[in-house]
């Protein structure tokens, strides 16, 4: 038996062209072009690559892209005054600092500067309190991509048994809020978990948002439960000098076992990106409404 595999860029493209055909409505309705700011501090290259995704696909669903690009040695000063002018400028709806900061900044400081109503990562703490309390805020972009994966594969997921392999604030407690919310019996497991394999392993849905390639193995999988793979590890290639991305299942002998799987690349990273685009238009209908 082989899992299904979970076609998340393919998703997130008909996610991507719903949110294009908004956009335009948006635009003819109010004349207003919804507008994301991405903030870059630093070189790291892997987020190069995710920021200059983000930008062409964000002109692509019709929307304005702006991207400020900061040395690694800007001081939090001058990044709490870009944020502070970007908060009061009206064409920026959305507003995305990409982590993690040069460890000379305070992350949370800077995320508690941004408007809640432009935070279209959902990281303010405004916006975790309201998913937290069953509000209407903006929601994480990676735990919502996540959802439409899963409700898509499932249907009804009422009375599932979830385990979110992960704690941090972005993927794994905002993951574990709306399978919560969708009536998931939900555990959350972390470095401290005792026997994680069989914690695992009463799982109907698992999601794995560890950052540990490949940790996630076929015989911590209850057969036919659906396994989403957050993880986003460069490895080593088989080539010398090259590297490849692993997710944190081990796919080849997971997909032996579970139902269903999201690939490492194309499944969940995908989706992340589909869902900023769709916060920025929530952000700007907000606004415009
Ligand atoms: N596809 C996408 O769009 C995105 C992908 N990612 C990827 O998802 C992964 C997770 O990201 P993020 O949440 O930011 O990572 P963090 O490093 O912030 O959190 C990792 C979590 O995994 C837990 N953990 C670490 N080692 C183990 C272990 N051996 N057993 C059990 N739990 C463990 C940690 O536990 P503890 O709290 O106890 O330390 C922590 O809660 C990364 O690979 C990242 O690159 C992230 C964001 C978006
Ligand atoms: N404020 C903030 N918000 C984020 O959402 C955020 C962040 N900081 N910091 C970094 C992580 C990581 N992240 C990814 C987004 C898309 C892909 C993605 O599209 N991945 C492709 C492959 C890309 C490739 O080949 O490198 C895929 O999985 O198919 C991956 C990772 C968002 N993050
Ligand atoms: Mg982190």
């Amino acid at each position: 038996m082989s899992a299904r595999v979970i076609d998340g860029k393919s998703f997130a493209a008909g996610l991507r062209a719903r949110v294009a055909t908004e956009v335009a409505a948006f635009k003819a309705a109010t004349g207003v072009t919804p507008g994301l700011a991405v903030v870059l501090v630093g070189e790291d290259p892997a987020s190069q690559v995710y920021v200059r995704n983000k930008g062409r696909e964000t002109l692509a669903a019709g929307m304005a892209s702006f991207e400020h690009r900061m040395a690694a040695t800007t001081s939090q000063e001058q990044l709490l005054a870009l944020i502070a002018s970007l908060n009061t400028d009206d064409t920026v709806h959305g507003i995305l600092v990409q982590l993690p900061l040069p460890k000379h900044i305070d992350e949370a400081a800077v995320l508690a500067a941004i408007d809640p109503a432009k935070d279209v990562d959902g990281f303010h703490v405004v916006n975790a309190g309201l998913l937290a309390t069953g509000g209407q805020g903006l929601v994480p972009c990676t735990p919502l991509g996540c959802l439409m994966l899963l409700e898509d594969t499932l249907g009804d997921l009422s009375g599932l048994e979830a385990v979110v392999i992960g704690r941090s604030n972005i993927v794994g407690k905002p993951m574990a809020q709306l399978l919560l919310g969708k009536s998931c019996t939900v555990t959350i497991a972390h470095s401290r978990t005792r026997d994680l394999p069989s914690v695992v392993r009463r799982a109907d849905i698992v999601v794995a948002a560890v950052g540990r390639p490949e940790m996630v193995k076929a015989d911590w999988i209850k057969p036919g439960a659906t396994v989403i793979d957050v993880g986003i590890n460069r490895v080593p290639a088989d080539e010398p000098g090259k590297t490849r991305l692993v997710g944190d299942v081990a796919y080849g002998e997971v997909s032996r076992v579970a139902g269903a799987v999201t690939p490492v690349p194309g499944g969940v990273g995908p989706m992340t990106i589909a869902c900023l685009l769709l916060n920025t238009l929530t952000a700007a209908q907000a606004r415009h409404g």
